[in-house]
């Protein structure tokens, strides 16, 4: 699909999306949670669904009951079949590989797009550790698995990806782990790690994070027979993009994000505060509009998917602003720092890339252009807002990126004003 964004005035009132974070974490705790759990709120993005379809596979009911809400009665690790594709969501392959481990079957765990090129070899590395055979086309997938996974004392690298660790923790706690430690080495996307432990908590499972470090089983659970109520949070990482739309193109308010919620992507609202736009937090709702921006200064090493967001912001903010954390971004959907330098580049924004810093010059004004999100959900979203406020239309393609995590996107940003226009292909001009 290729959208055109024309320069909009922006006003209104908009729900943030369901968050893919929570949603998967959500179906994956429902796959083992020994009952029945109620999604509220779920999600319907590419990623949700492979999820979705991920738990159907392992042996999941899920049934959609009449409020849009989704019952989902798990039990465990059931397979109905030899093979299970995470779609292209990193974090549902590296948070299902571990779980689909504690069979005994032999299972094929498969993707597509860009998660075929995304790294894996942490498996064959830590899996057979767990007693887990493990053949993978070379750190790469499909991932061919066969467990049953046990629970040991390892160590592990988190700098690559938090999502491994989210993973195995699931997967011990669903092993009845007990008196057994996971240390990890720098850890990186913490905040991931407290959502997931989150999740696990309100499921019953108990496990004792020391500071990020060793997180440590005792065995305790805390499970009633009981139906699980899970409301799917609002997505500040899909919602990031609202704020900056606010920010730079109009008076908005966002609805649906809860201010203490443990996703790592809250802390908007401090690139937010700190680049001067008009912001009024409350715990209903977030009113933000345009101010007198100013270059600001941000370390993203902890909530990487803030960047392209952040350089949208960034091109509109007199100065030069600095973000660290450049070096979590190139095994992402894109290799993102070098997908925002080129696109951004287009539309007039010089991003220089020094190590770990991305320095973005902004405030020059910015000109509409044809950009490609690279089939990456973040680079669409962040030039489509970048768009709002640039002079002349900018032409995005493989703009339908945005469907891996906000799918309503182009619909929520035309709702509070933006002049949008969808081309399917093989459609006349
Ligand atoms: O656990 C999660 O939901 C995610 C963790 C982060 O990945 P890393 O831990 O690889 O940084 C983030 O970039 C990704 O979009 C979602
Ligand atoms: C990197 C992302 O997701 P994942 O790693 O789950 O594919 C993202 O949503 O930006």
């Amino acid at each position: 699909m290729i959208v055109t964004i024309q320069p909009s005035e922006i006003k209104g009132t908009i729900q943030a999306p369901a968050s893919k974070s929570s949603m998967q974490r959500g179906c994956a705790a429902a796959l083992l949670y020994l009952g029945t759990t109620i999604i509220r709120n779920p999600g319907h993005s590419n990623d949700d669904k492979a999820a979705l379809g991920v738990i159907k596979d392992l042996g999941a009911k899920v049934e959609t009951l009449a409020d849009g809400s989704l019952q989902i009665t798990g039990g465990g690790v059931n397979p109905e079949s030899g093979a299970v594709s995470c779609g292209e969501s990193g974090l549902g392959i590296r948070m299902f590989t571990p779980i689909v481990s504690m069979s005994n079957k032999r299972i094929t765990i498969n993707g597509e797009g860009s998660l075929v090129t995304r790294p894996m070899d942490f498996f064959d590395e830590v899996l057979p550790q767990l007693g887990v055979e493990i053949v993978s086309r070379e750190g790469k997938l499909p991932l061919q698995v066969k467990g049953p996974l046990q629970p040991k004392n390892i160590t592990i690298d988190g700098s690559l990806s938090s999502q491994f660790l989210t993973g195995l923790l699931m997967a011990y706690a669903a092993s009845n782990a007990k008196g057994v430690t996971i240390t990890v080495d720098n850890l990186k996307s913490k905040p991931y790690i407290d959502l997931t432990l989150a999740v696990m908590k309100q499921f019953g499972w108990q496990v004792e994070n020391r500071n990020y470090e060793q997180f440590h089983f005792s065995g305790t659970t805390n499970h009633k027979p009981q139906t699980i109520n899970y409301t799917v949070e609002g997505d500040w990482s899909g919602a990031a993009f609202l704020l900056v739309t606010g920010a730079i193109a109009g008076d908005i308010t966002v609805k649906g994000l809860d201010v203490q919620s443990t996703q790592a992507d809250r802390a908007v609202l401090q690139a937010l505060q700190a680049c001067g736009a008009r912001l009024s937090i409350q715990a209903e709702q977030i009113e933000i509009g345009p101010g007198a921006l100013k270059a600001f200064q941000f370390d993203a090493t902890e909530c990487p998917d803030l960047f392209p967001p952040l350089v949208a912001l960034a091109s509109y903010c007199k100065g030069t602003t600095v973000i660290e954390g450049a070096g979590r971004l190139t095994h992402k959907e894109s290799n993102r720092a070098l997908t925002l330098q080129e696109e951004f580049g287009k539309m007039g924004v010089e991003i220089e890339l020094q190590d770990d810093l991305m320095l973005i010059k902004g405030g020059n004004g910015l000109k509409g252009a044809a950009v490609h999100s690279h089939h990456d959900h973040r680079i669409a979203m962040a030039c489509a807002v970048a768009a709002l406020k640039a002079t002349g239309e900018t032409v995005i393609s493989e703009a339908h990126a945005i469907n891996k995590s906000y799918p309503d996107f182009y619909e929520h940003i035309q709702s509070l004003g933006a002049v949008v226009q969808k081309q399917f292909e093989n459609e006349p001009i």
